[in-house]
This record gives structure tokens, sequence and C-alpha cells, in this order.
């Protein structure tokens, strides 16, 4: 068995019966197996793809086998959409494709499952995927539910992301969005502020789009990078450093300001944010509640000099904690991530429409926690890597409704397009920023600023 293939059937495994995820277990067992470049790259092809796939080739598969994918044993079902996979979206071979399939299934299932394994497989392989594309929409009539089989998502997902493109005019891109989400991200670094000479960051590649902290990654080991500058160099989001960068561009920096991120795990924007408070001459404080988080946000932070203090409370209650003290509060708040899609290709078939409606509650209560520990004056950024409406512009209006008199909402979309290179229109619904891995390349983040007044 080829070892790339091996270790994406592991993977699969792993995501389908004990919840693991992939973009964490993926890097590990690549490093142990010391795969070449080329190697780890069809690993990482095998397992995205068909995790990010799997519910238009379970339709594929059903098709085929005639019955429906619940009747499967979980590993011949896995080994089925692996070689799917290869056989449908990858320049592999088919008989290699069938073959090594057929030998996974052969391994942990049972001799009659090979054959019946073979079989299928080589019908799927007689058809092209505009073939099977036209096969399993056929079926069906609702338009959402056409285009959930054609892009591999679940049916809720598509509706809620019709609705979010719908509120800025722009529901004519949905299939460009659901399409944007099967396509690998490409890397994104941010040089954090201040730490590097100008001549170092040259070094390290072309200027990114729009973060003019960003860099386009030239390519090789990017923990490498991160290891050669001290930290100084990581691979992050475009729109991340849009949403952090915006909250310090709000409004002019004055020298002794507290700021905090409130939930900072794993550390991403608060190393940006700690590098910024470093050069304004601002004391910042990271607070994340789940500890082995917080451990992260301490590592990122161990690349920005100066004493950072990282707390661990729950955030809903800062506001009767620590009320009126920070000039600038981050709420990066616990979202269902569904603009992030791209880099977490299991997580599409594990969210459901219920965590929508129990994150929305924490989002309210974390941010009126905000708003009480918000010093008068100060600026608070609510921010989603989720563009649901019921977690963006829902939350903001709730939030709104709540505090008509105390806080005042600022434009956002003009903030992010202040701190970016390129000028482009940054969405939303008039104050609020949406970005779009279809528009912008970025994750689909959504910005929001406040002013308490
Ligand atoms: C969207 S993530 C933040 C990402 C982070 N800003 C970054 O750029 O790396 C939200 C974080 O909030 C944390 N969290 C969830 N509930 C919380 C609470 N009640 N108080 C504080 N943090 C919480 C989660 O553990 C998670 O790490």
């Amino acid at each position: 068995m080829q070892p790339a293939r091996q270790i994406a059937f592991d993977v699969i495994r792993a995501v389908s019966d004990s919840d693991a995820y992939a973009n964490l277990l993926l890097p590990v067992r690549l490093e142990r197996a010391r795969l070449s470049p080329a190697d780890a790259g069809l690993a990482t092809e095998l397992t995205y793809g068909t995790l990010r796939m799997r519910g238009f080739y379970d339709r594929v598969i059903e098709l085929t086998a005639g019955r429906p994918i619940g009747e499967l044993d979980a590993p011949v079902l896995d080994a089925l959409r692996l070689g799917t996979h290869q056989l449908l979206s990858m320049r592999v071979a088919a008989h290699a494709a069938v073959n090594e399939s057929v030998e996974l299934v052969r391994q942990n299932g049972s001799r009659s499952a090979a054959g019946f394994s073979n079989g299928v497989l080589r019908t799927i392989g007689r058809s092209s995927l505009q073939e099977w594309q036209d096969a399993v929409i056929a079926e069906e009539t609702d338009a959402d539910e056409k285009l959930a089989l054609r892009w591999s998502h679940p049916a809720w997902i598509v509706r809620a992301f019709r609705s979010a493109l719908a509120a800025e005019g722009r529901e004519s891109e949905l299939e460009e969005l659901l399409a944007a989400d099967n396509v690998a991200p490409r890397v994104n670094l941010v040089a954090l502020t201040g730490l590097l000479p100008p001549e170092t960051l040259a070094a390290l590649g072309e200027a990114d789009r729009f973060s003019p902290n960003g860099r386009v990654w030239a390519g090789g080991d990017p923990a490498r990078v991160t290891r050669e500058t001290g930290g100084a160099v990581r691979v992050q989001d475009e729109g991340s450093q849009l949403a952090a960068l915006a909250l310090v561009a709000a409004r002019p920096v004055a020298a002794g300001e507290h700021w905090l991120d409130l939930c900072a795990g794993p550390g991403g924007k608060a190393a940006l944010l700690a590098a910024e408070a470093r050069v304004a001459g601002a004391m910042f404080t990271a607070n994340e509640l789940v500890p082995a988080r917080a451990e992260l946000v301490r590592s990122a932070l161990a690349a920005v000099p100066g004493e950072v203090t990282v707390t661990e409370f729950d955030g809903t209650t800062v506001g009767e904690n620590q009320p009126e003290s920070f000039d600038r509060i981050m709420l990066d708040a616990p979202c269902t991530g569904l603009g992030a899609l791209r880099r977490r290709p299991e997580a599409r078939w594990r969210k459901t429409p219920g965590d929508v409606a129990e994150l929305g509650d924490l989002q309210g209560r974390l941010f009126d926690s905000a708003v009480d520990a918000l010093k008068p004056g100060g600026i608070l950024a609510y921010v989603t890597c989720s563009p649901h409406l019921g977690e963006t512009v829902g939350t903001v209006r709730g939030a709104r409704a709540r505090h008509p008199d105390a806080v005042e909402q600022l434009d956002a979309r003009s903030a992010v397009a202040d701190v970016a290179l390129d000028e482009v229109d940054f969405g939303g619904d008039g104050l609020t920023a949406q970005l779009w891995p279809h528009r912008h390349g970025t994750d689909a983040m959504f910005i929001s600023l406040f002013r308490k007044r």
C-alpha cells in the first residue's frame, strides 16, 4: 500500500470513528512517516478532497451500489469514498485507484466486501465527474438541494450562504462561493508588526493583496519560516489580519491604552494585536477560557517581546469583574466557522443548525459583557469566521437593541478599506464588513466595530 493512501485512509477513518480533526491529525501522521513533499501533498489531497466531497461521493456510491450508505460497514464506505475521489477528482490511473481501495477494504473488511467494492468502483470509474454530477442532481427538484449535492455541502449551509449573499445583493455568486470552499486555500503569512527589519521582510516574498502585514508564501515549509524568525512570521489568513488591524485603525491609539482579546485561542489575532500594542505603547491582555488553548495563546505570544498577560476566565464575566477597564476589546467570538470550511474539510458535516442558535446566545452574552468592560469611548470589534446571518448581523442587531444608548456602531467597512492595500468592496450590510473566499481569497470573516458612548 502506498504510504500516502494508507495515511489518508487512517485519517479519514479517525474522522469518521473518533471525531478527529483532519487538519490536526494529518500533519502529525505526515511528520511521523517522513514522507517526501510530493507524497505529503498527495496524502493531503487524498484526505482533504475525500472529506470535503463526502456528501457528493456518498450519493454516487448509493446510486452505484443500489443501497443506502448507512447499510455499508464504515471502513468499507471510507475506502469507497477514497477510491471515488481518486477516480473522479484526481488524475490517478483508474486501475491504481480501484486496486488500492479494494486492498484497503480487504484489510479492513470481508472478502465479499472486497468483491463488492471492486464492482462499485469499476462502475464509478466508467463515467466522468460531469456525468456523475448530472446523474446525482437529476433526482432533485429543489434548487438548493441540487447545489448541495453538486458542491458537496449540507443543504442548510447552502441556504445560509444564499441568505448571507442575498443580504448584500450577491445571491448570484452562491455557486462561486460553494466552489471556493472545495479548493485548498492559498497559504498566507503574517509578519508581526515591528519585529523584523524591512530587508528581512522583503526577502520573505511578495506583499499580500490586502493586509499590509501579509506576505505571499513563496513555498517550502512555512513552519521553518516561523522557526527561523522566532515566531515573527507565521501562517495567518488575510481576513484575520484585517480584522485585528481594523480594531487598531478604528481610531488613533493613545499611549497607555489597555487592550483585551477576550476569546483569544489559539492566538493568531492576539499575536498581531500584541505586536501592534507594543509599537503603539498600549498594554495588551489575552484571555481564553479553555486552558489548552490558552497555552497555545502563550506560545503564539512568545514572539512578541515584553510582558503580555494571558488569563483563563469565562469571557461572559469580564463586564462584571472588570467594568470600564479596556480601551479596545477584540471579541472574535466562538462561532460555527462556516466561513473557514476550506481549511477544515470535515467541518461542514459536523455542524448543525442547532449550533447556530446555541452559539448565538453565547455571542450575545459575550458582547454584552464586553460592552460593560469597555471604558467610555472604548472600541469593540465583534468578529466571526462565519457569514451565517444568525451569527453576524443577527447578533449585532440583537446587541444594538439591548444597548440602544450604550454603543454606537462604527463603519467597519471603511476601517477595513483604510487598512487594506487593495481597494475592493468589503461587502457587508453598510456598516459591517463581510469578506468572502470567492471574492477576496480570504476566509468569510465578518467584522463589525462599536464605540461605547
Ligand atoms: C473563534 S476562536 C478565536 C480565534 C482567535 N481570535 C485567533 O485569531 O486565533 C474563539 C475562542 O473562544 C474561546 N471561548 C469559547 N467560549 C468562551 C468564553 N465563554 N470565554 C472566553 N473564551 C471562550 C474558544 O475556546 C475559542 O478558542
